[in-house]
């Protein structure tokens, strides 16, 4: 089945298939990826919301998080967020765009520039993306998950959202690990093991087992 066409995509979307490019991903300074260097460059912004839960299923898997992911228009999994407009700096283009496909209360939960984890440059897509990061409480989790449905986007960009398993089950494969190997948009997937180890969400040996 041949692409039918990127349409206004085309202008970054360059690569065919998902995680033809894998790695492709050089962490950049906040400051920096606001420079002149990177004017040019095309920019996008994501963000993790989570609450941390010590709820343990069966007795047997610790939560540890709830964290939230969507299943994107594209059928890949990704982070709420998006392209910065021309003029927008990343941290209103991520604030904007959780408000479109999350309904996110700004007046609640706006994102700070503290809240930004990590930026880098995807050079294959000639992007430079921003990942962000806030933790909210568990009944302020569960009520932007419930003002999801209510979103703008919600139904037509966003199609749902999940929270992914953090833990491995006995077969050393399903929960997280069987989570990791679905598709992703850009480079969520890196985002996602590095959300959970710059907020200790995981520690760094459970990550490594997870790594394909
Ligand atoms: O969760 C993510 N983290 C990092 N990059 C992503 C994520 N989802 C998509 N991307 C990349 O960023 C680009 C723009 O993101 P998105 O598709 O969310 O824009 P939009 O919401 O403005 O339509 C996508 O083409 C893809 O390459
Ligand atoms: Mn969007
Ligand atoms: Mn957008
Ligand atoms: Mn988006």
């Amino acid at each position: 089945m041949t692409d039918i066409g990127w349409g206004n995509l085309a202008q970054y979307e360059h690569y065919g298939r998902v995680g033809d490019i894998k790695e492709d991903f050089d962490i950049i300074s906040y400051e920096d990826s606001k420079g002149e260097l990177y004017s040019s460059f095309k920019h996008a912004s994501h963000a993790m919301l989570f609450a941390r839960n010590d709820t343990v299923l069966w007795d047997l898997y610790k939560s540890r998080a709830a964290i939230m992911m969507q299943m994107r228009f594209d059928g890949l999994l990704g982070f709420p967020g998006g392209l910065v407009d021309p003029g927008e700096n990343p941290l209103d283009g991520v604030n904007r765009e959780l408000e479109e496909e999350i309904g996110l209360d700004l007046c609640k939960h706006k994102l700070q520039n503290s809240d930004q984890v990590v930026s880098f440059v995807n050079k294959s897509k000639n992007l430079v993306l921003h990942f962000y990061g806030k933790e909210v409480t568990v009944n302020d989790f569960s009520e932007i998950e419930m003002k999801t449905l209510s979103a703008p986007d919600y139904g037509n960009e966003t199609l749902g959202m999940i929270r992914p398993p953090l833990y491995t089950m006995g077969d050393g494969y399903r929960g997280l690990p069987a989570f990791l190997s679905n598709s992703y948009a850009g480079n969520s997937r890196q985002e996602l093991l590095i959300g959970l180890q710059h907020f200790k969400i995981l520690e760094q040996d459970e990550i490594e087992k997870t790594r394909r």
